[in-house]
């Protein structure tokens, strides 16, 4: 009880300190006073993500099947930074209710969930079985959001494919995933779609493809054996390019679906999920600015540019050659202009030097093939304060130019930032871990940095937080905490609010 009263007067202080610090007058040059959530449009989105895998838990509950992350953590513990897996993560599964009126509390606009796949279809397709124990949970947590009146904005892909398709076909590496992704996300259209108007259809394909398919360093993890990597099989200079081609046909068919046959009945928006870093060139040297248009052409463009115009950058066409898949006439017309939004997920910025060939000649590598040397200090000088996470550095600037480059360069389109955020590692107590004061300077910074863009013309209607609870990191595992709430993983998984949520709800006050 001791160590209870001393979180709770934590807290209280805390709240105090911050409803002084919050109505601390922002100097005015940088912002318009009042700093609140007043200075957007009041339809604008706050919110925090989720996702399943990395919070719900029950992993084989309930008839749930086995995805490939599942099996991933479960064979390649060496792969995880502590060797945890998500086999109970924070138990979301069963406390999703008290979870959801926590978010409430802290005056959260929109939740960001994601719906495993394998919840619903067991082995990954229609014709082996339906889980209504599966659709009953998910029918429950959206109506508990709803009855709450939060918006929830629905994930339909966060990494977690059935195990059963990628035994059966390789689940991405297969044009085959196309029809069973269709037939998966047109139940998750019928059945939660009166409730649910804001889909995105995959979450980051960047990462997946990056760590799935050219490390190995996530599931399905598949590498080339020269990547020592311990992948059993794979190829890191053409997997990724056909998983994430057969991504964007998926993603496109799925949108296709949505706004023949739902959309006009539900009026709601399909959208998908991408990532990317803002860079800035290394020097001044036309080599390096031209490095950094190809950085962003690598990681945003891979996706962007095909949902926007077609077809892959004109870079990656030309130094991916053959390796690059090929859209049809009729696919690149299904991927053009499929999404009504794009979620952005905004980390961190890097330098980009230009390097005249890949670092290895006969090892290609998907995460080679941009010519490109990425750093975060030029000159000696970080591009931004260091975090608890050694490739993230706070660059609130970046998210702003990043917003910019895509008004500009990929016709304005509606813009849901649906993760940024940053992370400490290592921290177990819990009177420290709510002491999150880099983490509320970062949220502040970046909002600003947002507003900047939403008052220069761009198109961003939300803004959602990375995480609303410490969770399981993928390959770091539990060491690094990315949530505006803690869990103690040492106590029952108990949850705390830190300094940032509470920062988070005088923000949104309305
Ligand atoms: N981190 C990203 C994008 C940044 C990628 S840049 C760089 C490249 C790379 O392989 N990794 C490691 C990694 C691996 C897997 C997932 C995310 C990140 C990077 O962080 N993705 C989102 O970030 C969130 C935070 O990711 C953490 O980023 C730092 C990593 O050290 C940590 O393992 C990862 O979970 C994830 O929890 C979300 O599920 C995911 O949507």
């Amino acid at each position: 009880w001791a160590i209870s009263l001393l979180i709770f007067l934590a807290n209280f202080l805390s709240m105090i300190e911050f409803s002084l610090a919050a109505n601390a007058k922002v100097p005015s040059h940088t912002i318009s006073d009042p700093f609140n959530r007043t200075i957007f449009s009041p339809d604008f989105l706050f919110g925090a993500s989720t996702s399943s895998y990395q919070y719900e838990g029950a992993w084989n509950e309930d008839g749930k099947g086995p995805s490939i992350v599942d099996t991933f953590v479960h064979t390649h513990p060496e792969k995880i930074l502590d060797r945890s897996n998500g086999d109970i993560a924070l138990d979301f599964y069963h406390r999703y209710k008290e979870d959801v009126k926590l978010a409430k509390f802290e005056g959260l606009d929109a939740f960001r969930i994601s719906i495993a796949w394998t919840r619903i279809l067991p082995k990954g397709q229609v014709k082996k079985g339906v889980n209504q124990a599966g659709i009953d949970h998910y029918n429950s947590l959206i109506n508990e959001i709803v009855a709450l009146g939060i918006k929830p904005l629905v994930t339909l892909f966060h990494w977690d494919l059935p195990q059963a398709l990628e035994d059966e076909y390789l689940g991405f590496l297969s044009p085959k995933i196309v029809d069973d992704y269709v037939d998966f996300v047109e139940i998750c259209f019928k059945i939660f779609g009166d409730r649910v108007k804001l889909w995105a259809t995959m979450n980051e394909p960047w990462i997946f493809t990056s760590t799935g398919y050219d490390s190995g360093s996530l599931a399905p993890g598949r590498c080339s054996a020269w990547k020592n990597n311990n992948c059993t099989i794979g190829n890191s200079g053409t997997e990724p390019y056909i998983a994430g081609h057969n991504i964007l046909l998926a993603h496109a068919a799925a949108s296709n679906l949505y706004r023949k046959k739902y959309k006009p009945i539900q009026k709601g928006q399909i959208g998908t999920i991408v990532v990317s870093h803002w860079f800035e060139p290394a020097s001044n040297k036309p080599q390096d600015k031209q490095a950094s248009i190809r950085a962003l052409d690598f990681m945003l463009g891979w996706f962007m540019h095909p949902l926007t115009y077609g077809d892959y950058p004109p870079s990656m066409r030309k130094l991916v050659g053959k390796r690059l898949p090929k859209f049809t006439p009729k696919e690149s017309m299904l991927v053009k202009d499929s999404c009504d939004f794009i979620g952005l997920n905004y980390y961190t910025s890097n330098f980009a030097a230009h390097i005249s060939k890949p670092p290895n000649t006969v090892n290609i590598s998907s995460g080679t093939d941009n010519l490109v040397n990425q750093t975060t200090s030029r000159n000696g000088k970080l591009i931004g304060d260091p975090t608890g996470v050694s490739i993230f550095y706070v660059a609130p600037k970046g998210l702003y130019k990043l917003l910019v480059y895509i008004k500009k360069f990929y016709k304005n389109p509606i813009v849901y930032i649906t993760e940024c955020g940053m992370g400490e590692s290592n921290i177990d107590e819990v009177a420290k871990g709510i002491n999150d004061a880099q983490r509320v300077d970062f949220y502040q910074r970046h909002i600003k940095a947002l507003y900047r863009a939403f008052r220069e013309g761009v198109h961003v209607k939300g803004f959602f937080a990375w995480s609303f609870f410490d969770n399981f990191e993928w390959g770091s595992g539990y060491t690094q905490r990315f949530g505006i709430n803690f869990v103690d993983y040492k106590n029952n998984l108990k949850r705390y609010p830190k300094r940032s949520a509470l920062w988070m709800k005088k923000f949104l006050l309305k």
